[in-house]
């Protein structure tokens, strides 16, 4: 079997104490992402940690420099799958300095206010991830 491609992403709230708004990314590349929306993040190079990939992706992705939170553990041996080819982990996170935009490989960011965090079409792989946030954050509030 083929070891599936690590990819690390953040689910960036408006506070990390008291998470009410989720920050979604619409991908305008490539043509069959183009339109839904995701979890900021990519792919980890060779040489990095997980966490060290998730902020230079953040910073690359959308200008800003975030904090983590907890780790948000899926499923698939703590992550979560996403196709064949790629296995996600994600971290609740927010932003400590600048203001997210659209830089590289979206074309709109979204705050989702409370009870509007599926209305917009995710990436299929994201919805159960989507789920258990709006689980978590309802326990939390
Ligand atoms: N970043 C991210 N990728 C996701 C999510 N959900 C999901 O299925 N994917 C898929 C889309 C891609 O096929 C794959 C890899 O992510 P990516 O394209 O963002 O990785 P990257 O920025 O390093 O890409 P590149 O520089 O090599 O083009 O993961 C998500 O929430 N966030």
């Amino acid at each position: 079997m083929i070891t599936p491609v690590l990819v690390v992403a953040a689910a960036i709230v408006d506070d990390l104490d008291d998470p009410r708004e989720l920050l979604a990314a619409r991908r305008a590349v490539p043509a069959r992402l183009a339109g839904r929306w995701e979890f900021p993040g990519g792919k980890v190079d060779g040489d990095e940690s997980p966490e060290d990939a998730l902020h230079r992706e953040i910073r690359e992705e959308l200008g800003v420099r975030i904090g983590l939170g907890d780790e948000v553990v899926g499923p698939d041996d703590g992550g979560w799958r996403l196709s064949e080819d790629y296995v996600m982990r994600i971290w609740l996170a927010e932003v400590v300095e600048g203001t997210p935009e659209p830089l590289v490989e979206h074309d709109e960011l979204r705050w989702l206010a409370p009870h509007q965090w599926h209305d917009v079409p995710w990436l299929d792989a994201d919805v159960r991830i989507v789920d258990r946030l709006a689980s978590l954050s309802v326990r939390l509030s």
